[in-house]
């Protein structure tokens, strides 16, 4: 039997960004952009605001008026109209005049300060004031928030509701985006259940496809169901073949260990696909095999659920946002302190699926329970991996440690670990 040798977790991930190509751009209405990439940088249009606004409801004045005023001094101003927002004033402001204005409203020529209403005291033509204000004073100022010709996103942007405001701002109505891959997710074992079946003896319920599929959906990714197959190389080599004509990239779930029917690393060698690795210096998930045919990426992940969930985050989640021109596809990554002690041994790096928690004391992160690769209950709970570097061991309550976010819209750019 072939030895397989276990590579750093590190140089497997760089394995597989080495063969990612980003996929071309296509343009797309706004309002259907949201999980996409820029695939151009947002310039602004115009400034941002537009005009000089007010930012409260309350009386545009000409500051100058206004020199002078104190509780025993009170000046009085004449109101010669209303402005709401979307209105503009008729004419100019002239001395010791005011306009009513609402907020968002352009500040009318002439005045140069707004006067909030909770400042004013109302007489029967205007109002008075009982303190001097400046020039400027509670305006927002045109191109104050962006400059026109200013670069404010980057290309290679992933697009959140935020983007898609600073779009519509501009009139984007429709924008230029990389296109997606479509991935495919197929379920191996013969073992597998649906998740509608009452359980036989020896048979489970596929949970690594719904799970796949909902990490693939999280990471805006769409995917093209090809169901569970037996273990049987030559009906499932017949479906990989097929899945591969149609996708971009096919998740397949078991069958690549070295157990008698752990046929993926077979069907890989048929295709003639080139295999990255096929072992990771890691728990769970050393087995997590990739290969490429030519720009296809095979992600052979484990099958057992909490291996199959870790490798789907750090390595299939990263290479398909990369070909979504996603210029900060991994995980996010922070500093923590265990908040409980964590005595294995760990000759592989390992991922202990966990949950953070601000504390007092800073954040923490504790294990999410049952730690095996087999484990399903710790990735329901888990809302994060603490990563314990492989020749390590004895870690105490209150170490520092690394944690990779899971779940967070928003990606870091480097691979850190
Ligand atoms: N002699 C050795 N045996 C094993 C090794 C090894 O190095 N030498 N590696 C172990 C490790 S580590 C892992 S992890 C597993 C990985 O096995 P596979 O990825 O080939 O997966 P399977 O054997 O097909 O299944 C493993 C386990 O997961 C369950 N499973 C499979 N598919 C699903 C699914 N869709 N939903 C839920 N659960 C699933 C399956 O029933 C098995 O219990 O190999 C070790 N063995
Ligand atoms: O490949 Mo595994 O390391 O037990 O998950």
């Amino acid at each position: 039997m072939e030895i397989r040798k276990p590579i750093p977790v590190a140089d497997a991930v760089m394995h597989i960004m080495n063969h990612v190509k980003k996929l071309g751009a296509e343009t797309i209405v706004l309002e259907q952009s949201i999980g996409r990439v820029l695939a151009e940088p947002i310039v602004a249009r115009h400034s941002v605001p537009p005009f000089n606004r007010s930012p409260y409801d309350g009386f545009a004045i000409r500051a100058e008026d206004s020199k002078g005023a104190s509780g025993d001094n009170r000046l009085e101003f004449t109101v010669i109209g209303e402005i709401g927002a979307g209105y503009v004033g008729e004419r100019p402001v002239e001395k010791k005049e005011a306009y009513r204005i609402m907020t968002g409203a352009q500040i009318p020529t002439g005045a140069d300060a707004v006067v909030m209403f909770e400042q004013t005291v109302e007489t029967e033509s205007g109002f008075t004031v009982r303190k001097p204000f400046e020039t400027g004073e509670n305006i927002s100022f045109k191109g104050e928030d962006a400059a026109e010709g200013d670069v404010l996103i980057v290309e290679g942007t992933l697009i959140h509701a935020g983007t898609i405001a600073l779009l519509a701002t501009f009139g984007y109505a429709e924008v230029s985006v990389y296109q997606q891959p479509v991935v495919g997710v197929l379920s191996t074992g013969t073992e597998l259940l649906e998740v509608t079946d009452e359980l036989v003896p020896g048979k489970i319920r596929n949970s690594n496809g719904p799970m796949v599929k909902a990490q693939l959906t999280r990471a805006g990714v769409p995917f093209k169901e090809y169901g569970t197959t037996k273990d049987d190389l030559d009906a499932c080599t017949k479906l990989v073949e097929r899945a591969l004509e149609e996708t971009d990239a096919l998740i397949t779930t078991g069958g690549v260990s070295v157990g008698d029917y752990d046929y993926l690393p077979t069907i890989y060698e048929r295709l003639g696909a080139t295999v990255l690795f096929n072992k990771v210096a890691m728990r769970p998930g050393s087995v997590t095999t990739v290969a490429v045919l030519g720009d296809k990426f095979l992600f052979g992940l484990s099958g057992n659920p909490s291996a199959c969930f870790t490798g789907f985050e750090l390595f299939a989640r990263p290479a398909l946002l990369a070909m979504m021109g996603n210029r900060a596809p991994y995980l996010p990554h922070l500093k923590a302190y265990l908040a409980e002690d964590f005595t294995k041994p760990n000759p592989f790096t390992r991922f202990v699926r966990a949950v953070w928690k601000l504390t007092e004391n800073g954040l923490a992160a504790a294990p999410a329970g049952f730690n095996k690769s087999n484990a399903v209950s710790s990735i329901a709970r888990g809302n994060c991996l603490i990563v314990l570097p492989s020749g390590t061991r004895g870690y105490s309550a209150g170490d520092e440690v690394d944690l990779l976010l899971i779940g967070s819209e928003q990606g870091a750019k480097d691979w850190v670990l």
